[in-house]
């Protein structure tokens, strides 16, 4: 069979149901079409047969003038009736076979899929294409099963790269203006990504339906500035970099939001100041767009305390600094240490892109669905280098991200670099918050550097650590108390002093790139 031509970028799924007053659902179909939509499936789950196919042919008047394929839901008699391009089918729908003996080889025919065991049935069947969904719960279907997330539509692009036959993906499932930059980009695999989104009610009740689509096309077809990654990265030339984002920091002021817990809050706003970054705490979602909207803002989400509507705030917040293409560090505390930590993990993975995700062995283990072994919100070392040089890279390269894993070695990945940090004091594990508080200069020095955040990263622990080291020798530390002033103090000298040229502290650095032993 010859595939067909068919460009899956914005799919419209039609419903009468939510067309705004005084408009039609042909207007709203056509005022689509000149936004973009490349293909348009009509769905009507009760009009009459003979109501159906008049609506069929006007709508086909539309999309044939436009050269825009015509698709019809369900019924395999209305597609017929009006010569359409195809049809799209349920799980509990017509088979497949039966379908294609009565349209012949040219149609097209799509099927819903949540599944990899239903995606797999639907190629077997010689299906063309495959509505991955539900994605999110949606007002529009009443979800017959639990809402897939990104990840389920990770599961099943990985199936379908597996597969000779080249078979096209949408997905479906409350895809807006919000949720479908990264739905398309943070889903894609190795080799794979998703042809398009079907959308119904964020264009079929929209007020103006073409500048609608014409944005939903634009997050499908640009691709966001983080699934860039810098290939062929050496230690030295990285290291050469370092003092220059420590300086744009001073120099730049950029305004980071932290959204962190009680226990880090005084903490992780004085390490900011002394850095030269501009902090504010808040968990106020009415002002979270203007923060967004500050130039050379970040989002730090410190997920220390499981509060009732913690994911809520969380996700809003993401949303915010998502749409402003701004970064957003999260810090996954005690991410495996209670089922309530791993299901808003689970929640935030499933709708938002990070920028940097940073975390100690068992929170960066856990969320790579790895057994390490953990306890309480504290850092521990058992597992094998090698094993850790895995699981980040793995995390990295899947959620499009840099993993920052502390610990007494710091590893750093974008997925295809690794580096190992050895600096650091053992005081930094005797103290509460001192990983929180890495986020949030974390927050500070991905502000500046957006293009380079594997670099932000290693700038942002080097910075620390070796901070570190120092306090714990300056005069008049004693222990864990003395030496928290004294961080704050070294951190505010060494970013100074970077920004005034000096640089010598830098050599304290032992960073090394991680090589996979044969
Ligand atoms: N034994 C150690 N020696 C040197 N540096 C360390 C040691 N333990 C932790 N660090 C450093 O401390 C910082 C925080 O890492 P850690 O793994 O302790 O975070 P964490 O457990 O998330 O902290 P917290 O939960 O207290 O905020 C990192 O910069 C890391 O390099
Ligand atoms: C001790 C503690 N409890 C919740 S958050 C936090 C800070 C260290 O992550
Ligand atoms: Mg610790």
């Amino acid at each position: 069979m010859v595939p067909r031509k068919v460009d899956y970028s914005l799919y419209l799924v039609t419903d009468p149901y939510l067309v705004p007053n005084g408009t039609t659902l042909e207007e709203q179909v056509q005022k689509a079409i000149d936004g973009g939509v490349t293909v348009v499936q009509l769905r009507e789950k009760d009009a009459e047969t003979c109501d159906f196919i008049a609506r069929a042919k006007t709508i086909q008047e539309i999309t044939k003038k436009a050269g825009v394929p015509l698709l019809i839901n369900d019924r395999l008699d209305v597609a017929l009736a009006i010569d359409a391009d195809g049809i799209h089918i349920g799980q509990e729908d017509i088979d497949v076979a039966t379908a294609r003996k009565l349209l012949g080889p040219d149609k097209i025919i799509g099927m819903s899929v949540s599944y990899v065991s239903e995606a797999a049935k639907a190629v077997e069947d010689g299906v063309d294409y495959v509505g991955i969904g539900a994605i999110y719960d949606t007002a529009t279907k009443k979800p017959k099963k639990p809402p897939i997330g990104i990840n389920g539509v990770r599961k099943i692009l990985s199936y379908l790269s597996s597969v000779p036959r080249y078979v096209a993906t949408v997905a479906i499932g409350s895809l807006n203006l919000k949720t479908s930059r990264n739905v398309v980009h943070l889903s894609a695999v190795p080799g794979r990504r998703l042809d398009g989104i079907a959308v119904v009610s964020a264009i079929i009740a929209a007020e103006d339906p073409t500048a609608v689509s014409r944005e939903l096309l634009g997050l499908v077809r640009d691709t966001p500035y983080w699934m860039t990654v810098i290939p062929n990265r050496d230690v030295s030339s990285v290291l050469a970099e370092v003092p220059a984002v420590i300086s744009k920091v001073r120099s730049e002021t950029p305004f980071v939001h932290n959204i962190v817990n009680r226990v880090a809050t005084n903490f992780a706003a004085n390490v900011n100041l002394a850095i030269g970054s501009s902090p504010a705490m808040s968990e106020n979602i009415p002002e979270f767009d203007d923060f967004a909207g500050i130039p050379n803002s970040a989002l730090l989400i410190n997920m220390g305390f499981g509060t009732d509507d913690w994911v809520e705030t969380y996700l809003t917040a993401a949303g915010a600094y998502a749409k402003k293409l701004r970064p957003v560090v999260l810090d996954p505390v005690a991410a495996g240490a209670s089922e309530l930590r791993k299901s808003a993990v689970k929640s935030l993975l499933n709708r938002c892109h990070f920028d940097i995700i940073k975390g100690n062995e068992g929170e960066i283990f856990s969320i790579a669905g790895e057994v390490s072994q953990m306890r309480g919100v504290d850092s521990t070392s058992n597992s094998q280098l090698q094993k850790k040089a895995k699981v980040v890279e793995a995390l990295a390269a899947k959620e499009k991200t840099i993993v920052i894993l502390t610990g007494k070695e710091d590893l750093i990945s974008d997925g295809m670099t690794t580096f190992v940090l050895r600096n650091g004091h053992g005081y930094l594990a005797d103290i509460t918050a001192s990983g929180c508080v890495l986020g949030s200069i974390a927050g500070a020095m991905v502000a500046v550097s957006l293009h380079d955040r594997f670099l932000a990263a290693v700038a942002s622990v080097l910075l620390y650590t070796i901070a570190a080291e120092r306090a714990a020798v300056a005069p008049g530390v004693r222990g864990p108390g003395t030496f928290i002033g004294a961080l704050i103090d070294e951190l505010y000298i060494l970013s100074n002093a970077t920004a005034n040229g000096d640089v010598s502290w830098l050599e304290a650095a032992r960073v090394e790139q991680y090589v996979e032993e044969a």
